[in-house]
């Protein structure tokens, strides 16, 4: 089972020891006397030159979010947050941790940043840390029985190589940098758990175009929660900069983060914004720790969150890699790809033309010399032979059935589990991912074996070439002269 594994290839450095946070199964993070904190967070950040007046911060389901305290237009600006209130590579350079940290990633120096001052009573950003969410329902943070519910799905191995990702980032700064200033980092503090909380915090509170390197927490910005349905072509988030005047010269920050309202809203409504449309709900689970079940919208049309993103290989062991190889490369694809399939849009042209490429044997091999180097990809964009046809239906289908077996639950099991009360947000995460790749695999199935039904009626690699050539007509039948010879 991946996920123990995966456990089990987590060495940390004994020095820096673990604690192991409770998970959480409820929907609100908050607790008691989180009223009171909210309200100390807006008046330490109106006092840091936050501006919002059509806004509040508060108590809604999703924890804690932007209430509109007055009708709210499309694009209109409701949030400014001045650089000097957010936590950035800036921020930690002009710290204590700042020199220890110099030519690390802005997210690990962040991250270290975000623990060091989490334990600091006295940190600018008192108010602001102690509205953070304690437990992040990411599966990075699950336990292995809540993984298990996971199983055979590609969001366990994005899970499993995160983890490892993270462990090897840890190991790394512990190595060169903790274990070096053990004044700085307390190894009680410092801990691996802590480390993996603070990337879940980064991943699910930060968005374009704060992101990268110029990663930036923004206060209160970041309570915006995500609503379904809502449009993305104009970002949220805006950064704003009084760069380049001249009475701002020697300042030591000009920049703001403005956030617009992706729609109308009225007095009383929470405001929403839309976390990335191109995201799968398993993006949506690993990063910000939620998923949409289905995609009704008060917003109007909602956007398809299954998907699968199916990974596939030329093998090397293959008589004619090299050939194959080159043809790829010439296109701009590789032996190795990774086609993403959106539910209800079918395999990609791509997707099949690759397939056909890597099937390509035997009487069929002809396409792959070098004469035809140039030509190779077009002629497989479309059916090549029969066999060549045949022999990629095949080995999809048996490649989604094997794929379908290694889940633990039917469709309709997960449905019916979907259908229950009081599912925690967890398995329900896990459940609605696990159905939604079900699902792709099932649609693959049918084009598949449709695509099986209809060999027959297909034109391929030799009746299109003799037809170009003018020698056979529309209806198939060979020009007399040929037919004679
Ligand atoms: C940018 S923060 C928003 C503020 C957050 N609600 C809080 O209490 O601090 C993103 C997090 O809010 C929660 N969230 C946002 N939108 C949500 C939604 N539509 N459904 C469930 N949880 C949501 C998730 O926990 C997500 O990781």
């Amino acid at each position: 089972f991946v996920s123990s594994s995966a456990r089990g290839r987590l060495q940390l450095k004994k020095s820096f020891a673990r604690i192991v946070l409770s998970p959480s199964n409820s929907r609100v993070h908050c607790s008691v006397g989180t009223e009171t904190q909210v309200q100390t967070l807006w008046s330490w950040a109106q006092a840091q030159g936050v501006q919002g007046e059509s806004i509040r911060p508060s108590e809604v389901t999703e924890g804690l979010g932007l209430l509109a305290q007055r009708p709210v237009g499309q694009g209109d600006e409701i949030l400014s947050v001045p650089e000097t209130v957010w936590i950035n590579l800036a921020t930690v350079q002009k710290s204590s941790l700042g020199k220890v940290t110099e030519g690390l990633k802005s997210w690990v120096a962040i991250a270290l940043f975000l623990i060091h001052e989490t334990s600091n009573s006295n940190s600018k950003w008192r108010p602001y840390l102690d509205t953070l969410p304690k437990n992040l329902d990411s599966p990075l943070f699950w336990s292995d029985e809540e993984l298990a519910e996971l199983q055979g799905t590609q969001l366990l191995g994005s899970v499993v190589g995160y983890l490892e990702f993270l462990e090897n980032e840890y190991n790394k700064v512990v190595e060169e940098i903790m274990e070096r200033n053990t004044d700085l980092f307390d190894p009680a503090v410092f801990t691996f758990d802590a480390f993996r909380w603070a990337f879940g915090i980064l991943r699910s509170r930060s968005f374009a175009p704060l992101t990268g390197e110029e990663l930036a927490l923004v206060p209160v910005a970041d309570l915006m929660n995500h609503g379904v349905g809502l449009d993305d072509k104009n970002p949220s988030w805006l950064k704003k900069s009084s760069g380049g005047q001249i009475w701002n010269i020697g300042k030591s920050s000009s920049n703001v983060l403005t956030v617009r309202a992706s729609a109308n809203f009225q007095s009383g409504e929470q405001i929403l914004m839309q976390y990335g449309s191109a995201k799968s709900n398993a993006d949506l689970a690993l990063d910000y720790g939620f998923v949409e079940p289905n995609t009704e919208s008060q917003f109007g049309g909602g956007i398809e969150r299954d998907s699968l993103a199916l990974s596939l290989e030329i093998s090397p062991e293959d008589r004619f890699i090299d050939d194959k190889a080159d043809i790829l490369e010439i296109n701009g694809f590789q032996c190795s790809m990774q086609f993403d399939l959106p539910r209800g849009q079918g395999p990609s042209d791509e997707m099949i033309t690759f397939l056909r490429l890597s099937a390509l044997s035997g009487p069929d091999s002809f396409l792959l010399e070098a004469l035809f180097r140039n030509e190779a990809w077009g002629h497989v964009s479309l059916p090549v032979s029969r066999d060549n046809e045949e022999g990629i239906c095949t080995s999809m289908l048996e490649g989604l059935r094997a794929a379908l077996d290694g889940y633990s639950t039917t469709i309709e099991e997960d449905l019916e589990i979907l259908g229950q009360e009081d599912l925690s947000v967890r398995k329900e995460i896990a459940v609605v991912v696990r159905l939604g790749e079900k699902r792709v695999m099932q649609e693959l199935q049918t084009w598949f074996e449709a695509r099986l039904e209809e060999l027959d009626s297909l034109e391929y690699y030799a009746e299109r070439r003799l037809r170009n050539l003018g020698l056979m007509d529309d209806g198939g039948y060979m020009t007399p002269w040929v037919f004679n010879e």
